[in-house]
């Protein structure tokens, strides 16, 4: 019988989602998976393919105050007990972490029980929960070349890219909208897997200064944190826009194919799904991120020609509404910025991944001697 695959993911749709795009290719490969997360997964996590979810206590350290400290360190001790015991009676060929501090407790328990492991790091610049998971792992997946890595973990590192869920794969062969320059204009925003409040408060001031043809042109789709929905919609509705609202939205990278221009913030996974799928973005980084990987991830795509970066202090409802205007007024420029976005998508990341995992399993790839 061969030893099943864990796979550890913190319980937000930016960690979850590549896992669970592994876990179907390894599936497709004939592995066992199992998954280790913490009980947000809910959520997200109702159509993860594993035979088994085991929920591990962790906690996010959200602050530098002694009993912050203490609450977080107990947790992740409870967690690495935990995860020790799941480990012990599945006996995994190989653990895969997805980052954050959700995965430390299961990393951390594959260190003690000597069991290989993989830390995938889907941003462009290593978060300090990945930062201090790194040292033990056997390898490092990257999504793309990483700055200022420490010279022995970068020797660890594979570049495999960010795999996105089977739905993106399926909606990448959905052509990028023909648009007529006084025709339908499609705009998604959304603001990572909870939502951003910030796009509820600043969406309906920047539309509501569009000309009226202009707002007639629109067909909005928008994810709002649900104590916001009913605002928003009355705010719209005043406008006589043409919105859809929810506070997530289960067909995500359908709503992405169909789109003429995003707006949302640049998490991982959802800068990943704008290329994989080639459609022009507005990205708005999640500002105050410690590690600022939004800003990281945003700025690598708009460098290229991508996306159009505007940082959240500097988006006031007048620029908003004069970009969506420019924008609006010239499809080509649109359409060369998904051409763009499109050639930067890595479609056989999952594939590269799963090869990563396969070879470590089998032992092909070990440990360094030093534990770097
Ligand atoms: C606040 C926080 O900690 N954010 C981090 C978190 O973001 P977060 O969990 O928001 O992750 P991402 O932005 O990477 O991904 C969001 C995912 O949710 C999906 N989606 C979103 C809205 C919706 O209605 N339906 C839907 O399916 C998107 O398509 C995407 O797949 O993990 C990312 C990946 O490490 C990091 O880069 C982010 O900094």
């Amino acid at each position: 019988m061969t030893k099943p695959i864990l796979l550890t993911a913190g319980g937000t749709g930016g960690h979850l989602f590549p896992a669970q795009s592994l876990a179907s290719e390894l599936i497709r490969r004939g592995y066992d998976v199992e998954l280790a997360t913490d009980e947000r997964a809910d959520k997200y996590g109702s159509a993860f393919p594993a035979r088994d979810v085991h929920i591990i206590a962790s906690e996010t350290l959200r602050g530098r105050s002694p009993v912050s400290i203490i609450k977080t360190g107990l947790s992740l001790l409870r967690g690495t007990l935990q995860a020790r015991s799941v480990i012990r009676r599945l006996q995994p060929s190989v653990v895969v972490g997805f980052g954050g501090y959700p995965t430390f407790p299961p990393m951390f328990a594959a260190r003690m029980t000597g069991t290989p492991s993989i830390l995938h790091e889907a941003n462009g610049v290593m978060g300090r929960a990945n930062r201090m998971l790194a040292k033990g792992v056997t390898a490092i997946a990257i999504s793309s070349p990483l700055k200022g890595l420490d010279p022995a973990l970068a020797r660890k590192c594979v570049e495999t890219g960010n795999p996105v869920r089977d739905a993106v794969i399926d909606a990448a062969r959905v052509p990028y909208p023909d648009q007529q320059a006084d025709g339908l204009f499609r705009l998604l925003v959304f603001g990572g897997s909870q939502g951003a409040k910030f796009f509820s408060d600043a969406l309906p001031p920047a539309l509501k200064l569009l000309s009226e043809p202009q707002r007639a042109r629109l067909h909005l789709v928008q994810q709002c944190r649900p104590e916001d929905l009913e605002r928003v919609r009355a705010e719209y509705q005043a406008l006589g826009i043409h919105a859809e609202l929810n506070s997530f939205f289960t067909d995500m990278p359908s709503r992405i194919a169909a789109s003429h221009l995003v707006i949302c913030r640049s998490g991982a996974s959802s800068v990943s799904e704008l290329t994989a799928i080639g459609r022009p973005s507005i990205l708005v980084p999640l500002p105050g991120a410690l590690d600022q990987d939004q800003m990281v991830n945003a700025r690598g795509l708009e460098a290229v020609g991508g996306a159009f970066v505007i940082p959240q202090g500097e988006l006031s409802a007048e620029r908003l509404a004069h970009e969506i205007t420019c924008l609006m007024g010239t499809p080509e420029t649109l359409r060369k910025a998904a051409d763009v976005a499109r050639s930067q998508g890595k479609a056989d990341a999952v594939q590269r991944l799963a090869d990563l995992v396969e070879q470590v399993a089998s032992g092909a790839i070990i440990l360094k001697g030093d534990g770097a």
